[in-house]
C-alpha cells in the first residue's frame, strides 16, 4: 500500500491586520404564552435592549435598560434559513476552501441552542443545511470510498484506487460499522425532510473530495465518542462506553484519540449518523426544558482534498512531486451545541442532574476565563497563560481561539421576563467575545503542483467522446522522445591538405545528416501541428458545446432560483400570517376561556340570588302566613266580641221598645212582636222562592233574600197588611221572621237617626203616626220616591195610592206631612228584563223631629217579552246580582236621610 499522510496546517503566526474578532449573532426565540412579559426587545438588525423587571428598578423609579450590539440580531420570526445564511454558510464556503471553522452556540437551558443547531426534519437547523450544502457542492468532485482513509491521529493517508478498491470489497463482505449501514441508522420518523438546495462556488474541480463526520459530546468533563461501535454481550448487554483522551498531532493541533471517523457520501448518511450519535447523547427533562442536553455536543465535519493526477482520473500518486500537506488538504468545521447554564434554584434539579449542571456551568466559566484572558492579553500585550486545560471543552478548542479558523457564536435568548437574571450574564458574555481577536487562517485548498488545470474535465470529455470513438480513448502514440537538437556535433572542419577528401566527407555527412533531422522535425513537427490543430478544433468544438450548454444551465439556474426566491418569500409571507393566526387564535381561546368564566360566575350568582330569593319567598310566606292566622284569629275574637255586643244593644233596644210600646200604645194593639231572643230561638223555615204569573204575563217574584235585606219583623206585618190593601194586584208580599244578623242591625239604628241627633243616640219610633195611618187608610199620605231615569212600564197595574207625593229628589220637609213611603227601583234581571221593585214602608217621625222609614213590603213587576230571543234594551242598565242591593240600600238611605253616605256608613 502507498499511502500518503495529509494533516490539518499548522498554526501561523499573524499580525493583528490579519486578525479578525469573534462574530457573534443573537438568536431571540419565540415565547411559548403569548401574554408573557418579555425582557429582551430587538432595535434594528444588530440590536437588542434588555428590559429589566419591575421590581429591578431603581429607586428613583428610572428603569435602567441595556442595549447589546452583536453581529446580527434574529427576532423570534426569523426562519431557520435566514440564521443559517448569516452563521454558517460562510464557514462552509470556507471549509470548501480547506479553512477551519467553529461555530458554537450559547445560551441559557431552553433557549433555543438545539433547535437552531438541529431543528426539526421540516424546518432544518445549521448542521442538516451544513451538510446539504457541503455535499451539493462538491457531489461531482468526491473520491471513491476509502481512497482516503483516516489513521485516528487526526490525519489521513491516501490509499491507491486499487488498495481502496480491496478494502471496499472487504467491508462489503464483511460489513462493518464505520460506514453507516442505513438499516441500522434511522432518523427519527418525524417526516419527510426538506434539504436545503444551496451550493457553494469555493469548489476546485481538479480536486478529489471526501467528508468524514465524528460526534463527541463532554458530559461531566469527560469525551465520549457517540459513534463508537460498543461491544454487545448477550448477558451484560452494551458495554459503557469508554472516555477518550484529548491528544495533540504533530502539527499541534488537538484531537479526540481514537475517535470513530465516519466517510459520508452523501447529506443524508451524514445526517443519520448524527442522529445515531444523538441517540446516545444524554439529554433529560428539566424543569425548564423538556429535552434539556446535559452535555456539551461537537459535530464535526472534515473534508479531505487532494488534487487529481495529470491524467484528470485519481489522486496524485507520486511521491517524488508532491509532498504531504501540499497534497492533502483536511479542512473542520465544528459544530458545538453547548450544554444550557442554570441555576439549580429555577430548575430544582438535585441528584445526577445538578451534578451535571454544576459540571456545565464549571466548564462554561472556564470557557469565559479564557476568552477574558485572551482578550486581556490581545488589550495590554500581556502573555498571560489562557487556562484552556481546565476543561476539556475549552482545551478541544485552543486551536480555533488561538488561529486555527473562523469562530462564530450564536447566543440564544429566551425573551420571557423570568429568565432576566441570566440573560443578563449571557448578554455581557456576548458582550465580552465580541472583543476577542481570532487571526485569520491562511489555509488554502490551491494546490501547486504544476499541474494543467482542467484535467479532470478534459478526462470526462474524453470519456464522453469514447463511446462516439473509441480511438479517442488509445490515442495514437506520440513519437518517443525526440531528441531537439540537429544531429551528432560536428566533425573536425579543419583541412589538413587540399586533397584531405575524409574530411570534407565527413562534413558532407554531417550536413547531410543535419539536413535528414531536419527534414524529420519539420515532418514531425508538421505532424504534431495537425494534431494540435485537430485537438484544438475539437477542443473549440467541445468548448462551443459546453458553453452553450453552460448557458442552458445557467439560464435554467437562474430561473429556478428566481422561483426559489419566489417561493421563499411566498413561504416566509405564510409563516408569518400562520404566526400571527396561531397568536390571534391563542388570543381568541384566551378571551373566549376569560369569558366562560365569567359567564360560569354570572350564572353562580344567579343561582346564589336565586337561592336566596327562594328562601326569602318562603319566608315571607311563612310570616304572612302565621300573620294571616294572627289577624283571623284577631277578627274572629273581634268579630265575636262585636257580635255579643250587638246583641246585647238589640236586646236592650227591644226591651225598651216594649217599654215604651207598653206606655204609648192603647191595649187594643195587636201583641209585642216576639223578642229577638225568641226569634232567634225559634225553627226557622227554609226559604225558597215563589213564582206567580198573571195573565198579562208579568210574573212577580220575591224572595226570602229580598225581604230579609228589607226590614224587621215588625215591619212585616204591617207589610202584609199594606198587601192586603193593594185590592186586584196579584201581589206576593212575603216575610220571614228571620232575622239577619248583621246586615239588618245598622239598617235599623239607621232608621232612627234624625239630622241633628248624634250617630251614637238610639232611634226613637213614634208608633203612634204609626197606628193612625193605619186604622184611616184615607189619612195615608204616599211619598213616592221616583229616581228621575226610571222607565215608563205602562203597566195596567198600579200600586193605589190614594193622595201621594212623587220626588224625584227626597227631602226631609217631604217626610213631614207622609205617613207612607214608597221607592221605585229598577234593574235589569239575569235574563235581561225588566224588574221594577217597589219597595213601600211607613214613615215614622222621630223623637228628634226627623223621620224613620220601617221597610216592610216589596212589590215586584217583571216584564218578559213574548218572543224566543229577549233583545237587550241598550239604555236599560246590565242587570248586576251582586250590585242589586247595594243599590237599593243606597237610595234608601239617600232617600231616608235627604243626603247621600258613604256605603260603609250605611252598611
Ligand atoms: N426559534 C425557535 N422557534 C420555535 N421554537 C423554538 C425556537 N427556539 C427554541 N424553540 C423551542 O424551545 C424548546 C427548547 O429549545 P432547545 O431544546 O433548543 O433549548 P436548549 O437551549 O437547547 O436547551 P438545553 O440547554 O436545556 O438543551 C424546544 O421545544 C424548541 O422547539
Amino acid at each position: 500500500m502507498k499511502s500518503q499522510r495529509g494533516k490539518s496546517q499548522r498554526k501561523q503566526a499573524a499580525s493583528p491586520s490579519q486578525s479578525e474578532p469573534v462574530e457573534v449573532y443573537c438568536r431571540i426565540r419565540p415565547i411559548d404564552d403569548p401574554g408573557d412579559t418579555v425582557c429582551v426587545k430587538p432595535i434594528g438588525d444588530s440590536l437588542v435592549q434588555l428590559i429589566p423587571p419591575e421590581i429591578s428598578s431603581l429607586r428613583n423609579g428610572v428603569t435602567k435598560e441595556y442595549q447589546y450590539t452583536f453581529r446580527q440580531v434574529f427576532d423570534e420570526t426569523a426562519s431557520q434559513k435566514a440564521v443559517f445564511d448569516q452563521t454558517a454558510l460562510p464557514l462552509v464556503e470556507d471549509l470548501v476552501a480547506g479553512k477551519n471553522g467553529l461555530l458554537f452556540t450559547y445560551g441559557v437551558t431552553g433557549s433555543g441552542k438545539t433547535y437552531t443547531m438541529t431543528g426539526e426534519p421540516q424546518d432544518q437547523g445549521i448542521l442538516p443545511r451544513c451538510l446539504d450544502v457541503l455535499f451539493n457542492s462538491i457531489d461531482n468532485y468526491q473520491a471513491k470510498k476509502y481512497v482516503f482513509r483516516p489513521d485516528r491521529m487526526n490525519r489521513f493517508e491516501v490509499q491507491t484506487e486499487a488498495d481502496a478498491m480491496m478494502e471496499r470489497q472487504r467491508r462489503e463482505i464483511m460489513p462493518n460499522l464505520t460506514t453507516p449501514s442505513k438499516a441500522s441508522l434511522k432518523r427519527p420518523e418525524s417526516g419527510e425532510r426538506i434539504c436545503d438546495p444551496t451550493k457553494v462556488d469555493t469548489v476546485e474541480e481538479d480536486n478529489n473530495y471526501a467528508v468524514f463526520v465524528s460526534y463527541i459530546e463532554i458530559y461531566n468533563n469527560y469525551v465520549y465518542d457517540l459513534l463508537e461501535e460498543l461491544p454487545y454481550n448477550s448477558i451484560t448487554g452494551y458495554k459503557p462506553p469508554q472516555t477518550k483522551i484529548l491528544r495533540t498531532d504533530s502539527g499541534d493541533n488537538m484531537y479526540v484519540h481514537n475517535c470513530t471517523e465516519v466517510e459520508v457520501k452523501q447529506s443524508q448518511d451524514a445526517i443519520d449518523v448524527f442522529y445515531k450519535g444523538q441517540r446516545r447523547r444524554k439529554v433529560a427533562h428539566t424543569a425548564l426544558n423538556a429535552e434539556s442536553s446535559r452535555s456539551h455536543s461537537v459535530f464535526n465535519i472534515r473534508l479531505v482534498q487532494a488534487p487529481l493526477d495529470e491524467r484528470g482520473e485519481e489522486v496524485v500518486q507520486d511521491d517524488v512531486m508532491c509532498y504531504d500537506s501540499e497534497k492533502i488538504c483536511v479542512s473542520q468545521l465544528s459544530l458545538v451545541d453547548l450544554a444550557g447554564s442554570e441555576r439549580s434554584n429555577r430548575t430544582k434539579n438535585s441528584g445526577d442532574r445538578l451534578k451535571e449542571a454544576g459540571n456545565i456551568n464549571q466548564s462554561l466559566m472556564v470557557l469565559r476565563n479564557c476568552l477574558e484572558v485572551l482578550r486581556e492579553n490581545q488589550k495590554t500585550g500581556a502573555s498571560k497563560m489562557v487556562p484552556y486545560r481546565d476543561s476539556r471543552l475549552t482545551h478541544l478548542f485552543k486551536n480555533f481561539f488561538d488561529g486555527d479558523g473562523k469562530v462564530r457564536m450564536i447566543v440564544c435568548v429566551n425573551p420571557k421576563m423570568t429568565e432576566y437574571d441570566e440573560t443578563i450574564h449571557v448578554m455581557k458574555f456576548a458582550e465580552m467575545t465580541q472583543e476577542v481577536l481570532i487571526t485569520k487562517s491562511q489555509q488554502s485548498n490551491k494546490f501547486d503542483l504544476g499541474l494543467t488545470p482542467g484535467r479532470r474535465h478534459l478526462h470526462e470529455l474524453q470519456l464522453e467522446n469514447a463511446v462516439a470513438s473509441p480511438e479517442i480513448l488509445n490515442p495514437p502514440p506520440l513519437p518517443s522522445m525526440l531528441d531537439f537538437t540537429f544531429g551528432p556535433p560536428f566533425p573536425l572542419l579543419e583541412m589538413v591538405s587540399p586533397t584531405d577528401d575524409v574530411t570534407t566527407r565527413n562534413i558532407i555527412q554531417c550536413l547531410n545528416e543535419r539536413i535528414r533531422r531536419r527534414q524529420e522535425m519539420s515532418l514531425d513537427f508538421e505532424r504534431s501541428c495537425t494534431f494540435f490543430r485537430s485537438q484544438l478544433v475539437e477542443f473549440e468544438q467541445d468548448h462551443k458545446v459546453t458553453k452553450s450548454r453552460l448557458i442552458e444551465i445557467e439560464d435554467k439556474y437562474s430561473q429556478k432560483e428566481k422561483l426559489f426566491t419566489k417561493m421563499e418569500s411566498k413561504n416566509k409571507k405564510l409563516e408569518r400570517k400562520v404566526d400571527e393566526l396561531s397568536k390571534q387564535l391563542k388570543d381568541m381561546e384566551r378571551e373566549n376561556q376569560l369569558l366562560g368564566l365569567q359567564v360560569q360566575d354570572k350564572n353562580w350568582k344567579i343561582q346564589a340570588e336565586k337561592n336566596n330569593f327562594d328562601k326569602l319567598k318562603a319566608d315571607f310566606r311563612n310570616r304572612l302566613q302565621m300573620n294571616n292566622m294572627a289577624w283571623e284569629k284577631n277578627l274572629e275574637k273581634a268579630r265575636r266580641q262585636l257580635e255579643k255586643e250587638a246583641e246585647n244593644q238589640l236586646d236592650e233596644r227591644d226591651r225598651k221598645l216594649e217599654m215604651l210600646r207598653d206606655i204609648v200604645n192603647e191595649n187594643d194593639l195587636p201583641p209585642a212582636t216576639p223578642s229577638r231572643a225568641r226569634m232567634r230561638t225559634a225553627p226557622q223555615p227554609t226559604p225558597k222562592p215563589r213564582t206567580y204569573t198573571n195573565s198579562a204575563g208579568i210574573q212577580t217574584a220575591i224572595s226570602e233574600t229580598d225581604i230579609t235585606s228589607v226590614g224587621s219583623s215588625t215591619i212585616a206585618s204591617s207589610a202584609r197588611a199594606a198587601a192586603g190593601r193593594a185590592g186586584n194586584t196579584r201581589v206576593t208580599s212575603r216575610s220571614t221572621n228571620r232575622i239577619p244578623a248583621a246586615k239588618s242591625i245598622p239598617n235599623l239604628s239607621q232608621v232612627g237617626v234624625t239630622p241633628s241627633s248624634s250617630k251614637s243616640r238610639q232611634p226613637v219610633v213614634n208608633p203612634r203616626y204609626h197606628r193612625r195611618s193605619k186604622s184611616s187608610g184615607s189619612a195615608e199620605q204616599w211619598l213616592e220616591h221616583k229616581p228621575a231615569d226610571i222607565v215608563e212600564t205602562n203597566t195596567i197595574f198600579q200600586p193605589q195610592m190614594t193622595k201621594k207625593k212623587s220626588v224625584t229628589k227626597l227631602d226631609v220637609k217631604d217626610t213631614k206631612t207622609a205617613t207612607k213611603y214608597v221607592l221605585t227601583h229598577q234593574e235589569q234581571d239575569s235574563s235581561d228584563e225588566l224588574v221594577t221593585k217597589l219597595i213601600k214602608g211607613d214613615v215614622i217621625p222621630t223623637l228628634g223631629g226627623g223621620a224613620a222609614v220601617v221597610f216592610h213590603d216589596v212589590e215586584t213587576l217583571k216584564q218578559v217579552s213574548p218572543g224566543s230571543r229577549k233583545r237587550r234594551s241598550p239604555t236599560t242598565p246590565r242587570y248586576d246580582p251582586a250590585l242589586q242591593w247595594t243599590d237599593t240600600e243606597e237610595r234608601c238611605s239617600v232617600a231616608l236621610e235627604g243626603h247621600k253616605r258613604s256605603r260603609t256608613t250605611n252598611l
